[in-house]
């Protein structure tokens, strides 16, 4: 069952260059993309930096209307339905944006789950049940403040569920994180696969995809340069460098945007 569909999504932003003089210059972040999400899979976003990945995610979680082109969640239309997206999704950028610093891990996630309307017993719950989940039981009660980047991230994938949603969108969620964290981390998004989470994600480590990944899309410009499962684009790699020696995702990807008509 399929629960994304892009539908040539593409998506601009005017730029006003310094100098009152100059004339605002028009940026394609994504120029025309299109690809579906299966439910219950991890999907990965690859890319260049300033490839598109982040303005294709804030247009799928309704941060960002679409330009053109269409593009639907559980769905529903990211350009209409966005309310009733909002409910079933959730979103996690990297870093530590969107968490209480100076609440409890067990208060963030109660506050964050009222604002879905959980009833509190339940909520309370649902709390320390997440915080298991994350391996975070035992700090449940530490400020925010007090936590590592790794016990931060864990937080944040566990306000990312506190919904229970369909779909967990995460900007690369093992940004900055050392190899046991990374592992951690790892483990958790494939647990909330398996407890039937579609997740969508972008990261720059490609072994991350390789290791996360049902289906991928590579992009660059805004555009898409290859897609399937990690074999289909070791494929699409090996078909565009024949003669190159292409084993590995890491290979592929460098092949692939090097070669892409769009590569400046
Ligand atoms: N609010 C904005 N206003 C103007 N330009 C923007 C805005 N947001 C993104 N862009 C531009 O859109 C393009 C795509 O940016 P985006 O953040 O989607 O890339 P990305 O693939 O997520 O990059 P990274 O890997 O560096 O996070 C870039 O050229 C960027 O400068």
């Amino acid at each position: 069952m399929v629960m994304i569909t892009v539908d040539h999504l593409q998506r601009d932003f005017r730029q006003q260059p310094h100098g009152w003089h100059r004339r605002p210059t028009v940026v394609h972040a994504v120029r025309d993309l299109s690809f579906q999400v299966q439910t219950g899979e991890i999907f990965g976003l690859l890319g260049q930096n300033g490839a598109g990945k982040t303005t294709t995610i804030k247009t799928l979680t309704t941060l960002l209307l679409p330009t053109a082109g269409r593009a639907t969640v559980a769905g529903l239309d990211v350009a209409q339905d966005f309310k009733a997206i909002r409910r079933q999704i959730n979103f996690i950028f990297g870093g530590e944006l969107g968490l209480y610093r100076r609440l409890s891990a067990r208060d963030n996630l109660i506050y964050f789950g009222s604002l879905y309307k959980l009833p509190p017993a339940a909520l309370a719950q649902r709390a320390d049940a997440l915080l298991a989940q994350v391996g975070l039981s035992a700090e449940a009660d530490h400020l925010v403040e007090t936590f590592s980047k790794g016990m931060t991230q864990k937080l944040q994938i566990a306000r990312g569920l506190v919904n229970t949603p369909k779909v967990l969108f995460m900007d690369e969620p093992t940004i900055g994180l050392d190899a046991i964290s990374v592992q951690n981390l790892h483990q958790i998004i494939l647990q909330a696969k398996k407890n039937g989470t579609t997740i969508v994600l972008t990261t720059h480590y490609l072994h991350e995809a390789e290791l996360l990944c049902d289906h991928l899309i590579v992009i660059d410009h805004g555009q898409k340069v290859a897609s399937g499962t990690v074999a289909d684009v070791i494929a699409q790699g090996q078909e565009m460098a024949p003669k190159a020696h292409i084993a590995s995702l890491e290979d592929a990807y460098i092949t692939l945007i090097e070669g892409s008509a769009s590569h400046a």
